[in-house]
């Protein structure tokens, strides 16, 4: 569907004939000693031990861990609105610096401005960027189209479902075109079904565009199903224990038998930590 309307070249057809440029793809990323511990008053919360991570353009790499063990907190650096307490991001060796629009954050909730309908939505961050009216009409139409929301153009964000706004959001964040798209998750506010749904188009678009995709979840089974790479946090200080590689075959279904064995091990590995941690806990509060 989306490939279809992707010229050989890679430009983009719109609907009224005109030549979109192609877009962007996805930047490396180096995450170099990154730590991160809030001081509020007297209370002291290390966030995030020193993180090292390498992740190669066009990677989909999934962010899991129980609550509290710093995903949010290392997406909000790398997105450059929370600066680190040490180390630093290279995106394509640059370090980055602040907020940026190669880097795109998306929440649980869709942000959208329920003032605006989808078409203005989003076509808001092209707006910002002085794009010319016809040709920003014609890239959020582009981008309406590839999240299936044609036919709403026109509808404000009340009048929408969950997932239809979730999707709006992930229109208006591809408009702007980023290298890098940060979705922290994404469809955990939404019912199973959609959120099937949603993976399946957040990977069609992801292979169509091939931007760098960073994703928390919870899920283990969401997190193998989209992964190249499930890298997995433990809390208390949050930390990375693993980086496991996805190698099954895509488009991958929830139900195979490798994908479910896959996420047996992965789970198995963190109630494995979880259990030694809580063992460490118990020793701890008895020597003194
Ligand atoms: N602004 C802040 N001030 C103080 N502490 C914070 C702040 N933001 C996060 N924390 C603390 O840092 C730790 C990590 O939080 P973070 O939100 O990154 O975890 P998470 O793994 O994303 O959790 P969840 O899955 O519940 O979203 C938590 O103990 C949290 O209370």
């Amino acid at each position: 569907m989306i490939q279809s309307i992707v010229n050989k070249r890679g430009s983009i057809s719109a609907s009224s004939g005109d030549i979109i440029s192609p877009p962007a793809r996805g930047k490396s990323l180096r995450i170099e000693g990154v730590s991160k511990t809030f001081v509020d008053g007297e209370r002291v919360v290390e966030a995030l031990r020193p993180v090292n991570l390498s992740i190669s353009p066009g990677e989909f790499v999934c962010f899991l861990g129980p609550s509290g063990c710093g995903k949010s907190t290392l997406l909000s650096i790398i997105a450059g609105l929370e600066s680190p307490s040490s180390g630093s991001i290279i995106a394509n060796d640059k370090p980055i610096r602040g907020a940026g629009t190669d880097r795109i954050l998306l929440f649980q909730e869709a942000a959208l401005f329920p003032w605006l309908n989808v078409q203005k939505n989003v076509e808001f961050g092209l707006r910002q960027t002085n794009v010319p009216a016809k040709k920003r009409a014609e890239i959020a139409r582009y981008y309406i189209n590839m999240v299936n929301l044609n036919g709403f153009e026109h509808s404000y964000p009340h009048q929408l479902s969950g997932g239809m706004r979730q999707r709006a959001a992930i229109a208006r964040a591809l408009a702007i075109d980023p290298e890098i798209l940060l979705m922290d998750e994404p469809f955990g506010a939404l019912d199973a079904f959609t959120r099937d749904k949603l993976q399946a188009q957040v990977e069609t678009i992801w292979s169509a565009t091939h931007k760098t995709i960073l994703f928390v979840t919870h899920n283990v089974r969401e997190a193998v199903a989209l992964g190249d790479r499930v890298i997995v946090f433990a809390p208390r200080p949050g930390r990375i224990i693993r980086d496991f590689h996805i190698n099954l075959p895509r488009s991958r279904s929830l139900e195979d038998h490798q994908l479910v064995d896959k996420a047996s091990e992965i789970l198995q590995t963190l109630r494995k930590e979880m259990e030694e941690q809580e063992q460490e806990k118990k020793i701890g509060s008895t020597v003194h």
